[in-house]
């Protein structure tokens, strides 16, 4: 273990991260209604550049006026390359009150882009009087993102989470497909047989921010899957980001919601047998060992850390 002790990532839920355009108002009470962790409005790309004002006022107006119950309410605002970004900010936190919990940043390169939105952010908070600080969350979705993830989850005490966007990320690497995440039809492997086994071009990225975000205490998140249609592959992109250490996905259709929260909850047989491991361990420890043999394979001190990260996700989505 390094002198520097890994820190903890916020302790809240963020299994699914559920998205809706903020021109479109008639959908979030529905969101609000929804089982999802997080509620992403949107006045980024879901919004049209001729109604980025009426979907900034019409946030502004839901961010108080709708019932969001214990839920983590966010706005995306417009990316910083735009005219948009700064008055999303200054609007929302002269004009809305303190029920908003986050802003998500679209497209971050570096860390001096999020030292402008902290110092912004700072200065209106500060000029209003406000006592609730808003937290930043960031999408990495560029060549430039990925490039400066590091520096990027330690840009601010603000920061809580950091997803991946593939959308963009794909458009920004120039990779050949118009698929927003899972499967791509070009990236496989030849076996000696013939057969071709698919692989997974996120994979890069994912772990990228997944050791970015664990070295700072972030919360890493898997962004969205485009093919609302395909449940399989949405299951399927879920748990390979759940396997890598992600804890949670977007949705960007109320039927994934669901799905999300199936796959980031950890199941009760994975709880029973992190609590078994926990025991096993217990009674190595009282027989002075530092290993153990649990249904046939080795657990150690290790694997106290391991089933501990499962016994704390548990506890976290119970309390
Ligand atoms: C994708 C959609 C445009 C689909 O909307 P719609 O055609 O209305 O879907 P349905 O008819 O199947 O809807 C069924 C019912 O669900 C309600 N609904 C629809 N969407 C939502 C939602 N997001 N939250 C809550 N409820 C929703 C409908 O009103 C129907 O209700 P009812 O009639 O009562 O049965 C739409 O889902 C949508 O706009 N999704 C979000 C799009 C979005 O926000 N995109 C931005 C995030 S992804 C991104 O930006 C890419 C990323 O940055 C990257 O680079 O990777
Ligand atoms: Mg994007």
């Amino acid at each position: 273990m390094s002198f520097k002790v890994q820190p903890a990532a916020p302790a809240r839920p963020n299994r699914c991260q559920l998205f809706g355009p903020g021109s479109r108002p008639a959908i979030f009470e529905k969101m609000a209604a929804s089982a999802a962790d997080v509620i992403n409005l949107d006045l980024e790309d879901s919004v049209a550049p001729a109604d980025k004002d009426s979907a900034r006022k019409a946030v502004i107006e839901a961010i108080d006026g709708i019932d969001w119950g214990t839920k983590t309410l966010s706005v995306r605002i417009n990316g910083l390359d735009t005219p948009y970004w700064y008055r999303d900010i200054v609007d929302i936190l002269e004009q809305a009150g303190d029920r908003i919990d986050q802003f998500m940043i679209p497209k971050v390169g570096n860390a001096a882009d999020i030292y402008a939105v902290d110092a912004l952010v700072s200065a209106v908070e500060a000029a209003k009087g406000r006592t609730k600080p808003v937290a930043l969350e960031v999408i990495i979705e560029t060549a430039a993102g990925l490039t400066h993830v590091n520096e990027i989850a330690a840009a601010s005490p603000r920061l809580q989470a950091m997803s991946l966007g593939a959308a963009d990320f794909a458009a920004s690497m120039g990779m050949q497909t118009t698929g927003i995440g899972g499967t791509q039809a070009g990236y496989y492997m030849v076996a000696p047989d013939g057969a071709q086994h698919w692989s997974d071009p996120w994979h890069m990225a994912q772990t990228a921010i997944v050791a970015a975000c664990r070295t700072h205490g972030i919360l890493p998140v898997d962004g969205p899957f485009g093919d609302f249609s395909d449940e399989a592959g949405f299951m399927a992109q879920a748990k390979r980001s759940a396997t890598l250490g992600m804890v949670g996905k977007w949705a960007i259709h109320p039927k994934q919601v669901a799905l999300a929260n199936e796959v980031f909850t950890p199941s009760d047989a994975q709880i029973t047998e992190a609590r078994e491991i926990l025991a096993a361990m217990e009674e190595a420890e009282r027989a002075g060992q530092g290993a153990a043999v649990y249904k046939g394979r080795l657990v150690d001190l290790a694997s106290i850390r391991q089933a501990q990260v499962i016994v704390r996700q548990a506890e976290l989505i119970s309390t």
